[in-house]
């Protein structure tokens, strides 16, 4: 070995001493800090801050994604020091919904799969879990009704949101594609792979299946089958990848709401979740929408779903900027209150910071 190779390793090692001495000195802290801050140990504002400053202070060569993607799992570590989270998802283990999960959370956390976003709404109301993580819109599919449904009916609150880049996979036990007969996925990732599916493989049998991780267990089971699936769901069942990133979007993306029994905190770069009803008159939307223009608030989605019960006929959700205790937007919302047939706020959130 080089003596320069030598000296960088020492210089390395010692390095990592000085890491790890100042890890544990900031995780006493998280301690200390669980010990004597009142209320809920998770603290998403907080979190989100951590991740933008460093990203904003970040001298390099570390990207900043990847100094956030460390820092994400120091916080994660910190926080299960202070109180071990739950945290339900829309399961099987291997769905996007885990990999949103483990984005926001880190790995710290004892992660719950759910056989339905009811029963990952149902596992944080009851308790069992600490917070659920449930998509609700993606960028080529649209809206998840369910989630917007339940959001309206439940008593719990949005405190984050996660935006995972959807990357699908081509995956088999075997080395190559040629033995394959059948093809398994759930029908949004076939049809989110579908122009690549028709140019690739326009004749192999395409199998739709409950979730990703189904078709993946399925593929892992038979090595005359394959599935598309994500990168989850191909380690959790140690699948060969026989294309990467075959989605025909390249910007597939898709966003999960955090939710939980409290609210988040303002963090400086919030968002406020809200589902309305105007009455059925000419010009009533508009009426309803108009404080936000004219205290300055930028409404991000405008999302209209039918109404159940026929008490009135559509539901909006609206997502607009800034957190509900910022004056403007606190004197927004309570012009539109007055105004709506009906109107709840879902939560204010820091917008996902990783
Ligand atoms: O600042 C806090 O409230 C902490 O508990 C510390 C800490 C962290 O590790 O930085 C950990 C958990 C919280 O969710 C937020 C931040």
């Amino acid at each position: 070995m080089s003596d320069e190779l030598l000296n960088l390793r020492n210089r390395i090692d010692h390095l990592d001493e000085e890491i790890l001495a100042r890890l544990s000195e900031r995780a006493r802290c998280a301690q200390r800090v669980g010990e004597i801050k009142q209320g809920n140990i998770y603290r998403p504002e907080r979190e989100a801050q951590v991740l933008r400053r460093l990203a904003d202070i970040n001298p390099g060569p570390l990207p900043a994604a990847a100094v956030q993607r460390i820092f994400r799992e120091v916080m994660s570590a910190c926080l299960a020091l202070e109180q071990p989270l739950k945290v339900a998802y829309l399961g099987p283990a291997g769905t996007f919904s885990e990999s949103a999960s483990r984005k926001h959370f880190g790995s710290a956390p004892n992660f719950l799969p759910m056989p339905s976003i009811d029963d990952v709404f149902r596992a944080v109301e009851s308790g069992n879990a600490d917070y659920g993580v449930v998509p609700v819109e993606n960028s080529t599919e649209g809206a998840v009704g369910g989630t917007l449904d339940l959001l309206l009916a439940n008593p719990l609150k949005v405190c984050g949101e996660v935006k995972l880049r959807i990357h699908q996979h081509l995956l088999s036990r075997a080395e190559g594609i040629g033995g394959a007969k059948r093809l398994y996925s759930h029908a949004q990732s076939l049809a989110q792979c579908h122009e690549w599916l028709n140019r690739n493989l326009a004749s192999l049998p395409r199998v739709p299946v409950a979730s990703n991780a189904e078709a993946a267990r399925l593929a892992a089971e038979d090595p005359e089958s394959c599935a598309i699936a994500g990168e989850a769901a191909a380690e959790l069942y140690g699948l060969n990848k026989l294309a990467s990133n075959i989605e025909d979007d390249p910007n597939n993306s898709t966003r999960f709401l955090v939710i939980a029994g409290h609210e988040s905190g303002p963090s400086g770069k919030d968002k406020t979740s809200l589902v309305c009803s105007a009455s059925n008159r000419p010009g009533a939307m508009h009426a309803l929408l108009e404080p936000l223009a004219r205290h300055g608030v930028d409404m991000t989605k405008l999302q209209s779903r039918p109404a159940r019960g026929g008490l009135w006929e559509y539901v909006f959700y609206v997502d607009i900027e800034g957190h509900q205790s910022d004056a403007p937007v606190a004197a927004a919302l309570k012009e539109l209150s007055d105004r709506a047939a009906f109107v709840k706020v879902l939560g204010s959130y820091p917008v996902a910071a990783i």
